[in-house]
């Protein structure tokens, strides 16, 4: 992983060197896909229709999109433009704090959660939060102790139920599409949590493209990313990095490590990384879908076979991974970078 829960990628300031958003208006093949949801909800709902029609279409893309990039943009998500817009601006109404009120709700060493300040080579505002009422309203007190944090906790929780929803849903499809009994999946959709994190990128006015967010996979299942107009985002794809240009209205939409382990690695988490912006500042979101502490995470049986097809990695549990990826980034941090990812510590071959 993984930026998605405990530790966030670091920020550094190495160069960056992607095709430029020009040459991604030039050419459609250097962009990652664009899926409609809503041909995608009508071939979920239609199973049997038959293959080569322009429902099952749908599915096909999303599954190639999976199986090419790892990533790809959600348009007609259903979420209303105006419950995004009021999520981006609570954020911004946060970051736009004086920092010392800020640094009240900072993120201890021992805590995933709270606020973070950031200053390598641009000035980077994190904030991230778990799912649970008392986490959001811990937070609502912290950074709006005089005012009614009714309308905090009132927008977060409203996104992040539409989130959770649109996330399950296209794990479903992709179950579904994979030939995956859905029983497997529902003992880990049972017992999931989500993590919520903001990522305030301040313009740096760099004449050199620098790096905000180091190379990582997300942990989780799956992350919805909401992006401003401002780009900076990108994939990394046959080993190239690819700029993700922001779509209007459009949801950004990776799977993670969770999901490989879940598939034994039929599906891989894509490995991504930010650019700090130079003359805008960029405002993003992430949902991130993980399952709880204690669960214990391995391949469907529908992708293992003990000839062929081996387990790539032991079962484990969340929680074990979290670990092992804190004291990665604490003590061994110089040792094991520029690793992007604490799954090859549970390759199945290593125990
Ligand atoms: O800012 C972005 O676009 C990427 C954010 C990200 O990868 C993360 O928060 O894990
Ligand atoms: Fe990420």
């Amino acid at each position: 992983m993984s930026s998605t829960v405990s530790e966030s990628p670091e920020h550094c300031g190495d160069k960056g060197s992607s095709p430029s958003l020009h040459e991604l208006e030039l050419d459609t093949s250097l962009q990652i896909p664009i899926l409609d949801m809503a041909d995608l909800r009508r071939s979920s709902s239609n199973r049997h229709c038959k293959l080569g029609s322009q429902l099952s279409t749908a599915k096909e893309e999303l599954l190639k999109a999976c199986k090419e990039w790892g990533t790809f943009h959600i348009v007609n998500h259903a979420i209303p433009m105006e419950l995004i817009e009021r999520y981006q601006a609570l954020m911004m109404k946060i970051f736009s704090l004086p920092l010392e009120h800020k640094l009240k709700a900072k993120r201890s060493q021992f805590s995933v959660f709270g606020y973070e300040y950031r200053q390598n080579s641009g000035p980077l505002d994190i904030f991230q939060i778990g799912d649970q009422d008392a986490i959001i309203h811990y937070y609502a007190r912290k950074f709006f102790p005089d005012s009614c944090p009714s309308e905090f906790c009132a927008t977060i929780k409203e996104c992040k139920e539409a989130l959770c929803k649109l996330s399950i849903e296209l794990l479903d499809i992709v179950i579904e599409g994979l030939g995956i009994n859905p029983n497997d999946f529902d003992v880990y959709k049972r017992d999931m949590q989500a993590v919520l994190r903001a990522n305030y990128y301040h313009q740096t006015d760099s004449q050199e493209q620098v790096i905000g967010l180091t190379p990582h996979m997300d942990g989780g299942f799956i992350t919805l990313l909401l992006q401003d107009d401002v780009a900076g985002l990108e994939v990394m794809k046959d080993g190239e990095w690819f700029c993700v240009k922001p779509e209007r209205n459009a949801i950004c939409v990776h799977f993670g490590d969770m999901l490989e382990v879940f598939t034994n690695g039929h599906l891989k988490s894509v490995q991504h990384r930010s650019l700090a912006p130079t003359t805008k500042s960029r405002l993003s979101i992430g949902y991130f879908l993980i399952p709880l502490d204690t669960v214990v995470v391995s391949a469907a049986p529908e992708f293992v076979d003990s000839k062929s097809n081996p387990p790539m990695f032991r079962p484990f549990k969340w929680i074990e991974y979290m670990e092992l990826h804190r004291y990665l980034r604490s003590g061994l941090k110089g040792v094991f970078r520029p690793n992007p990812s604490s799954l090859l510590f549970f390759k199945a071959a290593d125990f």
